[in-house]
């Protein structure tokens, strides 16, 4: 292993997964720290872990069981993983990790490098855009576990890290990884040892990769997995890449606990034309909906088609029901839903699963236990068809922010193995 990856939710391992391997590394993404080696071929191996909204104390104990199995699979640098949104509170989790993770690998600095150009994710002046809006107009200052309030990362991030947070700008960047690499020493000089990265396109990330190679921790969205495979190809050490991968076409369904806008106009885009029912938090809470009365649902539904389950829900709604029931209670309890549907779906023979949201892709996945994905096709950026080691099982983790409007048709032909 020459790259280990650390994933802060599911669907971002996925995305990380998913760029290094169109980046030509063999990559396969772990849920979870596994308890035995990686298999030799093996160059990015990304452990994905659910640790983005979960206590402080446990993500940075997680992240560090994480790091120590890839250091002992001999990862020579480590990549943490996560949001190209930066999802975090004023207390984390994003800035313990990195703390923890410099201090484990005596990192003297690293780079905070979110961006993802191609979604639409770009750092510029420190500020975070989602297309054409700040991250805290976007949309995303209404999400239901991190609400994002300031789209400037070096001021969000500051709170959350015993670190001081410097800044490397977009002009900086434009002229290239020397200026990039006199830029971090500059702040290195000045103490500063998490550095917040201007990014704008695709080539600023070339550029970023190639001026972090010698770096033990980098840390970004899966943009900067654009830039760093280059650094390991020109020293001679990668293969071929990733082997073939066939798809399934056996029975199929959708499950969406994700309430972001993007995700909403699929679910409307699906609903239309195909079955599709709504999960409302208080019949989940108060037992009158149970995922085997959710699973009895789909088996009813037409042959050929992949019902929809979902509780995704418009802002106002998510935050009533917040309001009523506890924030926690409430994902729990619905995570735990779909965890539970997908065990039974899979159990009574379903092989395609289409999950979109972090949190709920992560229940569904660790309930599963699937313990290794292999990285398939694209489906969408930032989202490839996986499949499960040993197990007739395929499934597209999506991001909440991720796909256009027919991601969830497209997906289902993906994972079928008859669509690019
Ligand atoms: N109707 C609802 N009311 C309140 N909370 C909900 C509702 N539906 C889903 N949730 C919870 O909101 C959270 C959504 O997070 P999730 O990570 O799954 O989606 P996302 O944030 O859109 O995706 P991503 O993290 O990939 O951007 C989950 O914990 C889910 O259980
Ligand atoms: O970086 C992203 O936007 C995604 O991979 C993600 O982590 C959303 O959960």
């Amino acid at each position: 292993m020459l790259l280990g990856c650390i994933g802060d939710d599911f669907t971002g391992s996925s995305d990380l997964a998913n760029m290094l391997a169109k980046s030509g590394m063999k990559t396969i993404q772990y849920c979870g720290v596994p308890d035995g080696p990686a298999d030799a071929s093996v160059e990015a191996g990304v452990v994905a872990l659910k640790s983005r909204t979960i206590p402080v104390a446990d993500a940075v104990r997680q992240s560090l069981e994480a790091v120590e199995w890839l250091l002992e699979q001999g990862a020579q640098q480590i990549y943490f993983k996560y949001c190209s949104t930066f999802d975090s509170t004023p207390e984390g989790n994003i800035g313990p990790v990195i703390d923890a993770l410099m201090e484990r690998l005596g990192a003297e600095q690293t780079v905070v490098c979110p961006a993802f150009p191609a979604t639409g994710r770009t750092v510029y002046q420190g500020h975070l855009f989602v297309n054409d809006r700040l991250l805290s107009e976007s949309g995303m200052e209404h999400h239901p576990l991190t609400p994002m309030r300031d789209a400037d990362i070096r001021r969000w991030l500051a709170p959350q890290t015993t670190g001081s947070v410097g800044h490397v700008g977009a002009q900086t960047v434009r002229d290239g990884a020397d200026a990039i690499k006199e830029a971090l020493r500059e702040e290195a000089a000045n103490g500063r040892t998490l550095i917040v990265v201007d990014t704008i396109a695709d080539d600023d990330l070339h550029q970023i990769g190639a001026a972090v190679r010698d770096m033990k921790l980098v840390t970004g969205g899966s943009g900067l997995g654009l830039g760093l495979p280059a650094n390991f190809r020109d020293a001679g050490l990668l293969g071929q890449g990733g082997a073939g991968w066939q798809g399934s076409s056996g029975r199929a369904a959708i499950l969406s606990g994700s309430c972001s806008g993007q995700t909403r106009r699929q679910i409307g885009e699906y609903a239309a034309a195909n079955p599709a029912l709504k999960i409302e938090p208080e019949a989940v809470l108060s037992g009158e909906m149970t995922p085997q009365a959710a699973v009895a649902w789909v088996k009813e539904q037409p042959a050929g088609i992949a019902p929809l389950v979902y509780s995704s829900a418009d802002p106002d709604v998510v935050r009533a029901a917040q309001a009523a029931f506890g924030r926690e209670e409430v994902a729990s309890a619905l995570e735990g839903f779909f965890a539970a549907a997908a065990v039974q779906l899979v159990a009574d023979g379903y092989e395609r699963l289409v999950v979109a949201g972090g949190e709920t892709s992560g229940a569904v996945v660790e309930a599963l236990d699937l313990l290794a994905l292999d990285v398939g096709p694209e489906i969408a950026p930032g989202v490839p068809a996986l499949k499960a080691a040993g197990r007739p099982v395929f499934v597209a983790l999506k991001s909440g922010n991720f796909g256009d409007d027919v991601f969830f048709a497209k997906a289902l032909d993906v994972l079928k193995g008859d669509a690019t």
